[in-house]
């Protein structure tokens, strides 16, 4: 058989290169499909924060202009603050040669703020160099805003038990590490089957609300917190440097309850609602668990309940 021509092997050559690219135009209508259809953010920028994609989920955001998006500069298209977190993120993607993954916020067109999980990693040119970033973001919304409602009370707005149980142990190690009192206040409302006997469950509802906020009133700095634990009957968890400084806030709700001034016929002598407290402390350096600090904490209420409510106790 005879070797083929020089123009053969061209045909055969072309043939094949023809193969390849229409090869390659498929990948680029598969590749162009995924980004038009998912329903997540998808971009990547240069180095110096300019846009050089955008698939087509972002026309979801406040402010998006598809003309105009590819090209402009993250500081033009984002108010300063997410502007400047956005930055950050792609920077640490590009600099630390690694998939970053953050929280990041944005607004979308109904003016509504969403948060998204973002992974950001860098794209490298032929000689492994970093060209440009690739961030993909999912919309976590609604997650965030359901583990937020599996530990609200959704009466009070105060956080549940069930929080209580997850921050307890964080807050013992962060009283020990800055070496201060932790104080757990349990409060209960006095005779409060007998306010709603009275006055009715709704009414009853207005004061749980109203005790929550004279809770919130009291407990205003960052790290304290307080919680519906259940039914009437609420707690704080908060450190101090002492324990009158715990039991001075304790008698500071109680204070603002009787400025509510909500009337209760059947709870004498004042007839006014009013608020039981069992405080109990944990010293730095005293080894004492969850269960024990509230066992603690429930017989110091007990004991203010039978002492003649309308008081704190220790
Ligand atoms: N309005 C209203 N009442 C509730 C709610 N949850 C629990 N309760 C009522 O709270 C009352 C709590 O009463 P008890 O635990 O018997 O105590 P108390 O009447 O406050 O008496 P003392 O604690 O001894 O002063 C019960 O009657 C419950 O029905 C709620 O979400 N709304």
């Amino acid at each position: 058989m005879d070797a083929p021509t020089s123009e053969q092997l061209l045909l055969e050559e072309n043939a094949r290169l023809r193969r390849e690219l229409d090869a390659l135009r498929q990948q680029a209508r598969i590749f162009q499909a995924i980004l038009d259809n998912a329903p997540i953010l998808i971009s990547t920028k240069d180095l110096e924060g300019r846009v050089t994609m955008a698939n087509r989920h972002f026309e979801i955001l406040d402010g998006y202009d598809a003309a105009t998006f590819v090209g402009a500069n993250v500081f033009d298209l984002f108010p300063p603050e997410i502007a400047e977190q956005l930055w950050r993120n792609d920077r640490r993607a590009a600099l630390e040669r690694r998939a970053v993954h953050e929280e990041e916020s944005v607004y979308h067109c109904d003016k509504t703020l969403h948060t998204y999980l973002t992974t950001k990693f860098p794209l490298y040119g032929e000689q492994n160099e970093v060209i440009a970033t690739c961030a993909v973001s999912t919309d976590i919304t609604e997650t965030r805003q359901a583990e937020n409602d599996s530990v609200t009370d959704e009466l009070t707005g105060l956080k549940n038990r069930r929080y209580f149980n997850m921050r307890f142990h964080e807050e013992q190690m962060r009283a020990l590490r800055d070496n201060r009192l932790l104080c757990l206040l349990l409060l209960d409302v006095d005779r409060f089957k007998e306010y709603n006997d009275h006055y009715g469950h709704p009414q009853g509802d207005a004061v749980l609300k109203a005790v929550a906020a004279c809770i919130r009133g009291a407990l205003n700095r960052g790290g304290d917190l307080c919680f519906r634990i259940g039914g009437d009957e609420f707690a704080c968890l908060f450190s101090a440097s002492g324990e009158e400084e715990c039991l001075a806030l304790a008698r500071q709700i109680h204070t603002a309850m009787a400025a509510c001034a909500m009337a209760h016929q059947d709870n004498p002598p004042t007839g006014m609602v009013t608020l039981s407290s069992g405080a109990a402390f944990l010293h730095p350096g005293v080894s004492l668990d969850q269960d024990a600090l509230y066992e603690l904490a429930d017989q110091a209420l007990y004991r203010a309940k039978h002492q003649g409510r309308n008081r704190v106790s220790t």
